[in-house]
């Protein structure tokens, strides 16, 4: 079986408990209580090359990353550092996240939040509502065409940004075909879980020039953020690096400052 049919039974299995201990209709009229969210296409279309910040615990790929107790602090650190949109891994059994983080960032921070997990169901988007997020990730990779295309446009109608992800050719295809306006390239192979930086280089091109386009994983320092802005990168999508750092709003400020030069600005 692979790394992403293990994580997705996974997350069917703990989805199927909060189902069951919440019913759709109860997370609905919960989710109707909270603020519409932040417009996140405008913030990643800011000048420049924007920063994606991670709240990430541990990995498939690397096991045990950072014990981070006070999620909400980091994101303090990483709004203070720049960063134009936080991304929260909210998967339980591989990534060590939860619905609470999520919560506990939505509480410390103005900042738009990205629940980043394995999507499956229109149920994961009332959940992101209401636990204050503003984007959802959707994996091409985890999804049926017809289901990637259904909770597209479900996602839009919470006003949820979907943020397509992809690793091949084929799935650029699909995200473009489902009408996905923001795009991320992701460099970690699902299969093999090595992070390839050339992937977004080679499937940046195929996307068309009215997508933004994200480059995720591998991104080490500003040299990384600017080998992805020269392949036509709009924001970078960084985890590891910033969680295993010791200073993460310098760690954010400085890929900030990279990604604000002259050379990058005005792009869009
Ligand atoms: O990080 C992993 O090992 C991983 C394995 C399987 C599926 C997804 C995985 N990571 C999720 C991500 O997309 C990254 O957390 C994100 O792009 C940040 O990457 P990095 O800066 O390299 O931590």
């Amino acid at each position: 079986m692979s790394v992403l049919d293990e994580i997705l039974d996974g997350v069917r299995a703990d989805l199927a408990d909060r189902q069951a201990a919440t019913p759709l209709e109860r997370l609905k009229e919960q989710a109707a209580t909270v603020p519409w969210p932040k417009d996140v296409v405008a913030a990643l279309r800011g000048p420049g090359v924007q920063v994606i910040a991670e709240v990430k615990r541990s990995s498939p790929s690397k096991g045990a990353l950072a014990a981070i107790a006070d999620p909400a602090a980091l994101a303090r650190d990483y709004a203070d550092g720049g960063a134009c949109l936080i991304s929260v891994l909210t998967e339980r059994r591989r990534f060590g996240g939860s619905l609470a983080d999520l919560a506990a960032v939505r509480a410390a921070v103005e900042t738009p939040l990205l629940r980043k997990d394995f999507v499956v169901s229109a149920y994961q988007l009332w959940e992101a509502r209401l636990h204050g997020a503003d984007a959802v990730l959707l994996i091409v990779a985890a999804l049926p065409q017809d289901a990637l295309i259904s909770l597209v446009e479900r996602a839009e109608s919470l006003g949820l940004t979907p943020l397509v992800e992809v690793h091949t050719e084929e799935e650029v295809e699909r995200a473009v075909a489902a009408g996905a306006t923001v795009i991320g390239v992701n460099a970690r192979d699902l299969k093999t879980l090595q992070v390839d930086r050339g992937t977004f280089a080679r499937l940046a091109p195929l996307i068309p020039d009215d997508r933004i386009k994200i480059a995720e994983s591998g991104v080490r320092g500003p040299h990384d953020l600017l080998a992805y802005a020269g392949a036509g990168a709009d924001a970078v999508l960084v985890g590891e690096s910033l969680v295993v750092g010791r200073n993460p709003r310098d760690a954010v400020a400085d890929l900030v400052t990279a990604g604000a030069h002259p050379a990058l600005r005005d792009r869009h």
